[in-house]
């Protein structure tokens, strides 16, 4: 089981190696269920893609073996999981407590090929670990990933003194990372406006390198900075001193990470479509799990769903989110919380006034241009969305039914789901593509829609 083996749970494993590209032409349209009434409905949502991804580098990184315990099994954190066996780390189930996957360090190695699917914080995360194997480690993904920007992480990486080669584009997937078997670390300057995930790579590796290491943060905006203080408490509870106080700039200092028994919190940004639903349909729609504190993003939704018209309540670790079928339309700067935004979208389109999205230009480079997506596919349905420099302009108009293409994008996938609640006839493309973050969608959509 250890270098590259396979896992004992076939079937998950498969979707790591799925390709998004062959998807949309095999599968069916999803009919997306219209709501039957108010909903009344209590929703499971499975672990935090951000949060296992980093737990999985961690304790690859770490002094022993660690657990991760409700992690998420979705395409993206198998890919994770499968390319740090690939450089040398033991990832197992443990039979004794299914769901957990227990992580052996082992040295890290090359040449080896890391298949990065559509996952940012696979080709994000993972160049600074294969710096320090000890050989070629050549990165590449799906189509889609090939547009996705990578420059600043590359640049990081040379200017540390780390071999990069690129194969296409510059400052895109495919490229080659020439791992020593050490870093000296410093100080490095990264322009992350383009993605928090640049700064998070760096961080999450930096305290094995000899030195630590200082990022600077030189762009004009910093998106996802949820993102970034969630990458600074992981390492923190990892014991990893990391001095933040400087906005902007992280030192992460060198030292051990502590081998960890973890538990991953619910994918909360994962939870806002069903959440969502309830504002759409009416209702109650309740996710348990729901942490007190959180550095996940999706932390900041009751606050906004209840600007849409939701009242919300935390009854212990159960969030309940209750809506009456009408939707406000907003102003909101969404610039710490980009990946819920096709979620808002879709509640806007069903608003009763106009919505503006603003602060997410980095929307562009996500999983596929999703200013473009989601205003071509408002637009599709008979709505009216425009895209402005830095977000989208929706104005409700009354929609109709018609198939949602989804470009490879989980969250353009439910996205559809959430309009065709209201909206008869609307099938969505792709539907697979949720398998990305949260491989049974359909199956806990149609759940709450029983
Ligand atoms: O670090 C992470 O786990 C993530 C950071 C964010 O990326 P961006 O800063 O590129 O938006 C977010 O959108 C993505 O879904 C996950
Ligand atoms: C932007 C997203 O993903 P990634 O981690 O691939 O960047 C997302 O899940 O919305």
């Amino acid at each position: 089981m250890a270098d590259g083996g396979a896992e004992a749970t076939a079937s998950p494993d498969s979707l790591a190696g799925m390709s998004s590209e062959v998807a949309p032409t095999t599968a069916p349209d999803w009919p997306a269920p219209v709501a039957p009434g108010p909903l009344d409905a209590t929703v499971e949502v499975p672990g935090s893609k951000s949060l296992t991804n980093r737990y999985l580098v961690l304790a690859a990184l770490a002094d022993g073996p660690g657990r991760l315990r409700g992690a998420l099994r979705s395409r993206d954190t198998l890919l994770m999981a499968q390319a740090l066996r690939d450089l040398g780390t033991t990832i197992e189930d443990d039979p004794e407590a299914p769901g957990d996957w227990v992580v052996t360090p082992g040295a890290f190695r090359g040449p080896r090929a890391v298949d990065c699917g559509l996952a940012g914080t696979v080709m994000r995360f993972l160049p600074a670990v294969a710096a320090l194997a000890d050989g070629e480690v050549r990165f590449d993904g799906d189509a889609g990933a090939r547009l996705r920007p990578m420059g600043p992480v590359l640049a990081a990486l040379r200017a540390l003194g780390v071999g990069v080669t690129e194969h296409g584009e510059p400052g895109h997937l495919p490229f080659t990372v020439t791992g020593t078997g050490s870093v000296e670390g410093g100080v490095v300057d990264v322009d992350a406006s383009g993605s928090s995930q640049f700064v998070s790579g760096l961080l999450l590796t930096a305290p094995r390198f000899a030195r630590g290491l200082t990022v600077r943060h030189t762009g004009p905006t910093l998106p996802s900075l949820p993102h970034i203080e969630m990458t600074v408490a992981v390492l923190r509870a990892a014991g990893v001193a990391v001095d933040d106080s400087v906005p902007t700039v992280w030192q992460v200092e060198p030292g051990p990470v502590a081998a960890r028994d973890v538990r991953v919190e619910p994918d909360l940004s994962n939870a806002a479509p069903f959440l969502c639903a309830a504002l759409v349909a009416g209702g109650t729609v309740r996710v348990p799990g729901w942490p007190a504190a959180t550095t996940q993003p999706g932390g900041l939704l009751p606050g906004i769903l209840e600007q849409m018209g939701a009242t919300t309540r935390l009854d212990g670790d159960v969030l309940a989110v209750t809506g009456t079928g009408r939707v406000r339309g907003v102003d909101l700067d969404l610039h710490a919380a980009g990946e819920i935004a096709p979620t808002i979208a879709a509640l806007a389109a069903l608003a009763d006034s106009p919505t503006r999205l603003r602060g997410i230009a980095h929307l562009r480079g996500h999983e596929t241009d999703r200013l473009a997506a989601l205003s071509a596919e408002i637009t599709r349905l008979g709505g009216q969305a425009e895209q402005t420099a830095d977000g989208l302009v929706v104005t409700p108009r009354p929609l109709h039914g018609g198939t949602v293409r989804t470009y490879a994008d989980h969250r353009m996938a439910t996205f559809g789901a959430l309009l065709g609640l209201a909206v008869p006839g609307v099938e969505v493309q792709d539907v697979a593509t949720t398998a990305k973050t949260i491989p049974d969608f359909v199956g806990l959509w149609d759940g709450m829609l029983a």
